[in-house]
């Protein structure tokens, strides 16, 4: 029988691999540095399935350079460098990877409040520096988080925070009738706002929610606040935030994703004290990201055989 042919954008985990070469004839991009646009284009002529682990922007033009292409498999559970409607256009199902990566990136998301709420980064750093001395922080218990999409991650989010004996407030376009028998309570954004004492943005990127976190949305926190972004970049208006930073409208940032990313050293957010980056690690320990692999093979082989993906983002394609 012979291979399916496929690409791959960047080198995944073993146990995917394998299960890939059983029945494809790879291509896969080893580096150095990202797949060149020209060279992907190149080995897509003939491919049939796309596996996609580098974010690679998925427009007309790469569809149209594809024509055999059956499947894209991305190992992420955001796909805003997806053009899922130009996907539906030429029949291609997209999967991408819900469900495993959620209690992963719930745990690096509340690490990021608890760790800027105690400075934990901050004591660290000083014992190095051979200063021992104390650095205050804030209680979390008894302080009401707002969360901006609360979703798979918002709710697990949730979870952990009531765990503390915080009070979870939420703001979504729809509302969770379930999270709200667990005590979370829908309110309108502007009362998210100016109420909450911590806030964690978790919404997809889309054109709905680029820059929903802007200079007005900053002035109407606290100046106590706490902001956690653990979604995508462009969520936040990057300029807003560091001057809600400098100017003390609010008091502390954490950040899992950045607008650029990956940040320049020489960026001004890195140079304010009252902030907390991470390289985007939300989903990334390796029972997770080796889950994340497997689905996104699953969708894949599925995607290849003529057979529903798993977990497919543009349902009408997959199982007409
Ligand atoms: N830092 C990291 O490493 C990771 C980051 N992520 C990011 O987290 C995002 C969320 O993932 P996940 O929880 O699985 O997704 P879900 O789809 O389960 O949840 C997203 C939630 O956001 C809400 N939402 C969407 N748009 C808006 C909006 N404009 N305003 C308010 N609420 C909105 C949705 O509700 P409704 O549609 O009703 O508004 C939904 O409840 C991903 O898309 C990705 O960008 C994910 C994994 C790892
Ligand atoms: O899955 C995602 O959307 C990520 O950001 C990385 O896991």
């Amino acid at each position: 029988m012979s291979k399916y042919k496929v690409v791959l954008t960047g080198t995944t985990w073993p146990e995917a691999y394998e299960k890939l070469l059983e029945q494809c004839e790879v291509k896969v991009w080893e580096g150095p540095g990202p797949l060149p646009r020209d060279q992907l284009l190149d080995w897509l002529a003939d491919a049939e399935g796309l596996f996609n682990v580098g974010h690679v922007k998925v427009d007309e033009e790469l569809l149209d350079a594809a024509p055999n292409l059956r499947v894209i498999a991305q190992s992420s559970v955001g796909y805003d460098n997806i053009d899922v409607e130009a996907c539906t256009r030429k029949g291609v199902p997209f999967g991408n990877t819900p469900g495993v990566l959620v209690e992963a990136t719930a745990d690096l998301t509340f690490g990021l409040l608890l760790s800027a709420a105690r400075r934990i980064h901050e004591g660290w750093e000083l014992v190095k520096a051979g200063q021992w001395r104390t650095v205050y922080g804030t209680d979390l218990y008894g302080k009401t988080l707002g969360v901006v999409g609360l979703g798979d991650i918002g709710s697990a989010v949730a979870r952990r925070a009531k765990a503390c004996g915080m009070n979870i407030i939420y703001h979504n376009r729809t509302r969770r009738p379930n999270d709200e028998q667990e005590g979370a309570t829908y309110v309108s954004f502007d009362e998210l706002l100016t109420t909450s004492d911590c806030i964690v943005c978790l919404v997809p990127l889309s054109n709905h929610s680029r820059g929903m976190f802007s200079k007005e949305q900053f002035n109407k926190m606290k100046p106590t606040a706490y902001f956690v972004n653990a979604s995508r970049g462009p969520v936040v208006d990057t300029q807003a935030l560091y001057d809600a930073l400098q100017q003390n409208k609010i008091a502390y940032a954490a950040l899992d994703v950045t607008d650029p990313e990956p940040i320049p050293a020489d960026h001004p957010l890195l140079s304010l004290s009252n902030i907390l980056i991470t390289p985007h690690i939300g989903s990334a320990t390796y029972e997770t990201r080796n889950s994340m692999a497997n689905l996104a093979a699953e969708n894949l082989l599925a995607g290849l055989s003529g057979k529903p993906l798993p977990t497919c983002v543009n349902q009408s394609v997959n199982y007409k």
